[in-house]
């Protein structure tokens, strides 16, 4: 691999793979077409990415095969537990997508219903490493179960008492039987950076890209909002617009008792928010994306 270029392991194909490409879309990189290919160069910048499975990316990074990686925390700190390498791996910053919890789960009206009903019990699992850490951390003592996937059938085909796994919409609980009783970790995409990265001749593309990834982190969730309001209840309405502290006032031709306002707001605008804005007066408001930001 090029000294000069800097190179990004992403999962291949999954439940990461869409939002690192987005990302990476937003971010700007044009990746050359390569079909089924394990490494894509990018056609515009000093960087490759290279496409591989989750479970193999914080390690790809941590032994210096790849500068950075895109891996879910759950895998992260799941290999981490494993090899001390990886935990001294360092977490770049968070990509908001791929968002789960890892959840200790069991068969719904059955007798586990708290974490103290685990003692003596089976749980069957993929992350082994942080399903001991959070009993021993608890003094419980359970036998664990390490499988590859389809975890959630462990409790019926009486393989396990029961489960900690990824959960998301809970869907595949519900269908399954069982219910979720305990938290061990909240996880999402994060950007790990390896011990090689820094001396990289390509660190300069590193830091340009990851100010584009967060870049576009913030404007994801970011609107302009313009709206008309009258002028006796604008602090009213600034107070609903959320996360704006400085918003532009103008004046209406023809117009002396209300003002266009513009502004940024940095959290989530729901319909309710536009709800509170209109029985605070506004009128004719409009919420639009932002597509880049840069501080
Ligand atoms: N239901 C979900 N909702 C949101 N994010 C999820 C969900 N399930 C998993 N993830 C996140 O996406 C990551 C990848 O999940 P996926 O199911 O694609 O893994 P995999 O089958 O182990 O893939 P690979 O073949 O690369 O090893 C998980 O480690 C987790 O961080
Ligand atoms: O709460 P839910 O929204 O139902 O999502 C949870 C499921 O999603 C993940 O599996 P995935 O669908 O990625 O399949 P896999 O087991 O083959 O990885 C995870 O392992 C759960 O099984
Ligand atoms: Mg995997």
């Amino acid at each position: 691999m090029s000294p000069d270029r800097l190179t990004l392991a992403v999962q291949k194909k999954g439940r990461l793979f869409e939002g690192s490409e987005d990302l990476l879309k937003r971010a700007g990189v044009k990746l050359a077409y390569a079909r089924d290919a394990l490494l894509r160069r990018a056609e515009n910048m000093p960087l490759d990415v290279m496409f591989i499975r989750d479970d193999d990316i914080p390690n790809f990074v941590a032994s210096g095969a790849c500068d950075y990686g895109i891996v879910g925390e759950n895998v992260l700190y799941e290999m981490a537990s494993r090899l001390p390498r990886v935990a001294r791996l360092e977490t770049v910053t968070k990509l908001g997508f791929a968002k789960c919890k890892l959840k200790l789960a069991a068969p719904n009206e059955g007798t586990i219903q708290r974490v103290e009903d685990l003692a003596g019990k089976t749980i069957a699992t993929t992350y082994p490493g942080l399903t001991d850490k959070f009993l021993k951390e608890r003094g419980i003592e359970a036998e664990i179960i390490e499988m590859g996937g389809s975890v959630e059938v462990a409790p019926r085909m009486g393989i396990a008492d029961a489960i900690c796994d990824l959960v998301s919409t809970g869907a595949t609980l519900e269908a399954n039987g069982l219910v979720a009783f305990e938290t061990v970790l909240e996880s999402e995409a994060v950007l790990i950076r390896g011990p090689r990265a820094a001396q990289n001749g390509a660190a300069q593309t590193a830091e340009l890209l990851i100010e584009r990834f967060q870049g576009v982190i913030a404007s994801r969730q970011t609107k302009y909002i313009l709206l008309n309001a009258p002028k006796d209840r604008l602090d009213e309405i600034r107070a609903i617009l959320p996360g704006s502290d400085a918003p532009t006032v103008a004046q209406i031709v023809g117009r002396d008792d209300v003002v266009a306002v513009h502004a940024v707001c940095t959290e989530a605008v729901f319909w309710s928010t536009l709800e509170q804005l209109k029985g605070a007066g506004a009128r004719s408001i409009l919420v639009m994306p932002i597509e880049k930001m840069m501080a």
